[in-house]
């Protein structure tokens, strides 16, 4: 796991979505999450069945964000959960060889339960402002450091990563950068999941 982390806006419109994905999975995507925290089921559902055929094509894993049942009902590569979402040892009967990450804000404690509980890479963060979680936790960047002398499994930065500081937490030891706003915001989100990639060349 190495590279960019691409996590879905919260937006209404399916097409646009796709419109969206497409053009970020082009640019180069390591792995795409869909994260959604306004839609109902049925909007989630439409969504992620929309997405999944063009992450498959692009041969990127397609995580989905909180809803263990739909990423085991639609087949999705693996589930994202947090602090308040069903513990891991819960989500794994459900999908036993899936990607299940985990939030670990800024405690590395947690990550090493959850690395030895089983999951598959862990993230911190929040390590700048995010406007898309502004009630973020913030996370120091040296726990980067920390974390990646006593870790195995890959570490995932997140919150408020742009092109002008992500290299900073890539030079502190992160695998791979969890980005939203900078990326599906951006005028040319190809151009833009291109020149996060390149950072990692
Ligand atoms: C890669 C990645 N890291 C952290 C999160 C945050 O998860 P969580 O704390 O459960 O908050 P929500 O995203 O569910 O609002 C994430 N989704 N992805
Ligand atoms: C979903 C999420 N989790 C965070 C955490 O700190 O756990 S920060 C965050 C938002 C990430 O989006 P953006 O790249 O727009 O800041
Ligand atoms: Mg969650």
């Amino acid at each position: 796991m190495r590279g960019l982390y691409a996590i879905t806006p919260d937006i209404e419109d399916t097409g646009q979505l796709y419109e969206m994905v497409q053009q970020a999975l082009s640019g180069g995507v390591s792995w795409l999450q869909y994260r959604n925290k306004k839609a109902d089921e049925q909007l989630l559902r439409a969504q992620i069945l929309k997405i999944h055929p063009l992450c498959k094509q692009f041969h990127v894993p397609l995580i989905i964000n909180d809803y263990v049942d739909l990423a085991s009902q639609l087949a999705a590569d693996g589930l994202h959960v947090g602090a308040t979402d069903v513990p891991l040892v819960i989500a794994r009967r459900s999908l036993d060889q899936k990607i299940i990450g985990v939030s670990c804000y800024n405690q590395l404690e947690c990550a090493i339960t959850a690395e030895q509980a089983g999951a598959d890479y862990v993230a911190f963060g929040a390590f700048y402002p995010s406007i898309t979680k502004t009630d973020a936790q913030r996370a120091p960047i040296h726990l980067l450091e920390a974390a990646k002398k006593v870790l195995h499994v890959p570490v995932v930065a997140i919150g408020g990563i742009n092109l002008d500081n992500a290299t900073s937490l890539i030079a502190h030891g992160c695998d791979a950068i969890a980005v939203s706003q900078a990326l599906f915001s951006a005028q040319d989100i190809q151009a833009t999941a291109q020149r996060f990639s390149a950072l990692f060349h």
